[in-house]
């Protein structure tokens, strides 16, 4: 038997195409593209179908995804009246998990996909991967109308992923530079190799569940504070933390009480996570647009950073993704408990590409235990207990 390894660390559980991480050197590459270029260039339509399909899609390619993309803004009435009996105070992010498997209700099944190691019908594939990556920004926008009371705003179907998701949630059209800023954070979230909900989509993926159930199984793993809820537990933190100069006594008490840094350290990266270093630099940029003044959140969080380094750098922890996420989210006036339900929104992109990969190749994921219980022993009846 081989060793048991908690947590699976370093236990690789499938191959895969789709991006690759250097944690020593901080690199993120999806389908070879470094991120920083994607992030500079690319758009989530774009990056999405390079996930999706392994290549940077041409023009006409991409004109028609986006354009089935736009097609499936829409979110069914049935859903939508679903979603106003939710309870107002429900989390965005189970929100999102119940809505999508909903979702499922209304779609076909993967009796479309009936050889267990087949991916013959691409078209299911694909119309079910556009319906739902369209989806999941429309959910997400209309949830934060209905839970205030209001009625939620229709899409408009000649905007971008990004500005259709600002537009739905400010009920005006985004300012570009906010657009454009939404757009990177899509790009910067959407894949991130065998991370827990992409193991967890896989997982469900692999028994030939629908791809709603997929999601579903993925947004509920992502919720963890361990996870993607990491960048709403990075805001509670700062506030709580209150200013720079209570930084160094607070991470010292945390650190002596053995609790975690919200946004801190990661399993791969030993470095600066390089999603950090680009949405720390987003943060510095609509600082400066703003006339350039340092509210007392990103003074505490700069100050945090490097408490944090001096702390616990040799033991390779640093800022992860969701430490400057939550932060550029909140300087952009997205309530906190909405910044998980982004991140999905961008991660259903990396979900469904490992999902497609798998299904061409799929083999039920059935790993094994090391048993540490009684040995066979006789039934007490209860009255003689
Ligand atoms: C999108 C994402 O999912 S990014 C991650 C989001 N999650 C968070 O930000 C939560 C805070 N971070 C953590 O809890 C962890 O770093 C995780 C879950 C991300 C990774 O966990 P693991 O790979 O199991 O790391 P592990 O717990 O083995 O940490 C190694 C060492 O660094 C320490 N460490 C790791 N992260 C932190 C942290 N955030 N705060 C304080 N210490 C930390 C551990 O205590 C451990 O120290 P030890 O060797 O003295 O026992
Ligand atoms: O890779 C991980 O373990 C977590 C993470 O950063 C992500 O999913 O983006």
């Amino acid at each position: 038997m081989s060793d048991f390894l908690p947590g699976l660390e370093g236990v690789p559980a499938t191959k895969s195409a789709i991006s690759f991480i250097d944690g020593e050197k901080g690199i993120l590459s999806y389908r070879g593209y470094p991120l920083e270029t994607l992030a500079e260039n690319s758009t989530f339509e774009e990056t999405t179908l390079l996930l999706l399909d392994g290549e940077l899609p041409t023009k006409k390619a991409l004109n028609d995804f986006s354009q089935q993309l736009k097609d499936n803004y829409r979110i069914k009435y049935h859903i939508r009246q679903m979603m106003r009996h939710f309870p107002h105070t429900g989390h965005p992010m189970d929100m999102l998990q119940t809505a999508v498997s909903s979702l499922g209700m209304f779609y076909p099944g993967t009796e479309c996909l009936t050889d267990a190691n087949s991916c013959e019908d691409l078209d299911y594939v694909r119309n079910m991967t556009v319906n739902i990556i369209a989806q999941m920004a429309p959910l997400v926008a209309m949830w934060e109308h209905i839970r205030n009371g209001w009625d939620p705003i229709n899409p408009k179907h000649d905007l971008s992923v990004a500005e259709n998701l600002l537009y739905m949630f400010n009920g005006e059209e985004p300012d570009p530079l906010m657009a454009k800023i939404m757009d990177v954070c899509l790009i910067l979230h959407a894949e991130h190799t065998l991370n827990a909900s992409t193991f967890a989509a896989l997982v469900a993926g692999s028994t030939l569940a629908t791809p709603y159930s997929v999601i579903s199984a993925a947004i509920g793993t992502l919720s963890g504070p361990l996870h993607g809820g990491a960048n709403q537990r990075v805001v509670g933190m700062l506030q709580e933390i209150g200013s720079p100069k209570n930084v160094e006594s607070w991470v010292d008490q945390k650190l002596k009480n053995k609790e975690v840094i919200w946004g801190m350290g990661h399993r791969e990266y030993k470095v600066k996570d390089p999603r950090a270093t680009i949405l720390h630099k987003l943060v510095e940029q609509l600082v400066a647009e703003r006339g350039g003044h340092l509210d007392d959140m990103f003074v505490t969080a700069l100050k945090l950073e490097e408490v944090c380094a001096d702390r616990l750098g040799h033991k390779g922890v640093y800022p992860n993704v969701d430490f400057y996420s939550g932060i550029l989210y909140s300087e952009m006036g997205i309530p906190e408990d909405e910044f998980t339900a982004l991140f999905a929104v961008a991660r259903s992109a990396g979900w469904l590409a490992h999902w497609r990969e798998q299904i061409c190749d799929n083999r039920i994921y059935r790993p094994t235990q090391i048993y540490v219980g009684s040995d066979m022993r006789d039934y007490t009846p209860i009255d003689q207990r």
